[in-house]
């Protein structure tokens, strides 16, 4: 089956000549959660508004269920829903006035029962007559999804949804985003919450000064990025590591009382065996070890650094 997002080349510059997004591509399946990371300016929003239209890209195609973006734009945008980072409601509407409004700017004729089911699968079913001005903001980011699904997108983009929404509605969030992927929507969401995108996503894309550092299956990335380390809890201090040791790329920390030992967790052979033999043959007692796995935010860290040192 043919990418339901696929964007090709993808370059934009704003009218002062800067270079938002230098040649993306990226290619989407249906039913995918995709999350979109990168550090502030990066141009996930760039990205986003570009996809679906909004912005109009330098150079470069996208398409969306085979539709280009620019030439069959209506065709494109009927498959798109677009949850934009900033709350921009009407405060004194009713929220079931609000979503069946959406769907009449598609063109689609009025669906009570659709409109009913969306604002369910929201949590919002309760609140349908309540102005705007009355609700949450976590539930005012939901009315913005509820208004997004009310012309039935095959695509859904959220740019930040839960940007300064506390942990526990976070998550809500997240069971949200899980429930659209079980009925068929297709999701690229943009976050800053690295533990979001652990949480959700299928695939992670990673951006960084208008490029695409990597895109990639999330525990695929995590396995072949990820480290692991061993602390060395020593029973005395040292003042360097030992001689015998010098072979072992090993790190004295601060308190230095602890050995740092990082090895590759596909390796065949760690060597945390014969380390921990030779530490004890140079004499050295032991008083606790213990492991880390590296996360997906050491990971992210590591190459949006990497690539922040290539550049200057
Ligand atoms: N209309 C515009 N005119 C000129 N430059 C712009 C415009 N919109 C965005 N930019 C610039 O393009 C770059 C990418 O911005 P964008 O909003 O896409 O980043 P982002 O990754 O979404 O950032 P954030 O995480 O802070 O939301 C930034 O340097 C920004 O200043």
């Amino acid at each position: 089956m043919p990418p339901i997002l696929d964007i090709a080349d993808l370059r934009k510059s704003y009218a002062d000549g800067f270079e938002a997004l230098k040649g993306v591509d990226l290619q989407i399946d249906a039913g995918e959660i995709v999350a979109l990371l990168g550090p502030n300016g990066a141009g996930k929003t760039t990205l986003i508004s570009t996809a679906c239209g909004i912005t109009m890209a330098t150079s470069g195609t996208v398409h969306v269920g085979g539709h280009n973006t620019v030439s069959e734009y209506r065709a494109a945008r009927a498959m798109i829903g677009l949850v934009p980072q900033e709350i921009n409601l009407e405060p004194f509407e009713r929220v079931i006035n609000t979503v069946r409004f959406s769907r009449g700017l598609f063109g689609k004729a009025r669906d009570d029962a659709l409109i009913e089911k969306v604002l369910r699968q929201l949590s919002l079913w309760d609140k349908r007559n309540n102005q705007i001005r009355e609700l949450s903001g976590g539930m005012k980011r939901r009315v913005l999804i509820a208004k997004a699904l009310s012309h039935e997108p095959r695509l859904l983009f959220l740019d930040e949804p839960t940007a300064g929404v506390d942990v526990e509605l976070r998550k809500d969030m997240w069971e949200v985003v899980r429930g659209l992927k079980a009925t068929g929507v297709t999701i690229v969401l943009t976050t800053h919450y690295i533990e979001e995108a652990e949480a959700i996503a299928d695939r992670i894309g990673v951006i960084a000064r208008g490029e695409m550092l990597l895109v990639e299956d999330k525990d695929a990335l995590m396995t072949r990025m990820g480290r692991k380390q061993l602390d060395v809890q020593l029973s005395e201090e040292l003042d360097e590591i030992p001689e015998a040791l010098a072979s072992y790329d090993l790190v004295l920390c601060e308190d230095r009382k602890t050995l740092t030992y990082s090895y590759d967790t596909r390796a065949d052979r760690t060597g945390i065996t014969k380390l921990l033999r030779d530490v004890a043959a140079a004499g050295l007692v032991l008083r606790d070890v213990a492991t880390r796995q590296s996360s997906l935010e050491d990971i992210f860290v590591d190459l949006v650094s990497r690539e922040e040192e290539v550049a200057s």
